[in-house]
């Protein structure tokens, strides 16, 4: 799927690092239009610092980074909260306000980004956790009254409350069981399809990469050291890739065996 046209996403020889430090090392990469993307790599190899780095968390040292054909170092104050409009992040953990409400929560970008009516902003809220599967008394409850996979939706309906074009999932299923791992990875999926998001997700989730991702890149040593689909994964030349997708716990989730996720 997708690797036509211009990418929605352009990274070029991406430079980052804290003091003495360098995470990120000469990153290249693309997103195109209407795919998911999987983003692998070992423990700290600086998957969330280039998901951070890409929506303009944390500063690059060198390299270019576009979103929607705009580089990000010439926008003006306007055109950054344009583009940060048309994109929805769910961060690692969830990370919901624990002194708001599921639908306050939710409300949240809408409160910063448009100028609707409390009652239109309920309505469209709820809208957004029935898409993810929760109801309107998971509305009323607060963080801590949810489960792992609870939080999850209603951090990912969070992330669908301006309409986005593309979402950024950081590592969405984990902390849940197989179940609700696949449970998720299903609706990421058919929310994807349905309104038509192009998503860049990093994870560690065997499973998820081989039931959801049209693409996978996999980041070592703070490089890019491989892009294709799982197959090609399998027959890398990097040792890293291969040992990741031809392990036996890559070949238990190939065989179908769901108690690998995660
Ligand atoms: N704000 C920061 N200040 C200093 N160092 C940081 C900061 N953020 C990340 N790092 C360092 O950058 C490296 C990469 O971190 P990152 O969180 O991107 O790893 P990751 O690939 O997402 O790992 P994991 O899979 O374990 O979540 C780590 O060594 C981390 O300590």
């Amino acid at each position: 799927m997708g690797e036509f046209g211009n990418p929605i996403i352009r990274v070029r020889d991406l430079v980052v690092g804290f003091n003495e430090v360098t995470v990120l090392n000469h990153v290249s990469l693309d997103l195109f239009r209407g795919e998911i993307l999987g983003l692998v790599g070992g423990s700290g190899s600086g998957k969330s610092v280039l998901l951070r780095t890409i929506i303009g968390l944390l500063q690059k040292r060198q390299g270019s980074i576009e979103i929607l054909g705009n580089d990000i170092d010439g926008m003006s104050y306007e055109e950054r909260r344009g583009i940060e409009r048309r994109c929805g992040v769910l961060f690692q953990h969830g990370a919901l306000f624990s002194s708001l409400t599921v639908l306050e929560n939710v409300q949240f970008p809408m409160r910063e980004y448009l100028s609707i009516s409390q009652k239109f902003m309920d309505d469209v809220a709820l809208a957004k956790l029935d898409m993810v599967g929760l109801n309107a008394g998971d509305a009323e409850k607060y963080p801590s009254e949810l489960s792992g996979g609870m939080t999850k939706r209603a951090a990912l309906a969070r992330a669908l409350a301006l309409d986005p074009e593309i979402v950024f999932l950081d590592e969405p299923t984990s902390g849940l069981d197989p179940i609700s791992a696949s449970e998720f990875d299903a609706l990421i999926r058919t929310l994807q399809q349905t309104l038509g998001l192009t998503v860049f997700m990093v994870t560690h989730d065997l499973a998820s990469l081989a039931n959801i991702c049209d693409r996978i890149a996999a980041l070592v040593n703070g490089r890019i050291v491989a892009t294709g689909p799982l197959e090609a994964m399998k027959s890398s030349t990097d040792p890293w890739v291969r040992t990741y997708f031809s392990g036996r716990r890559a070949q238990r989730v190939s065989a179908g065996d769901a108690s690998q996720h995660g």
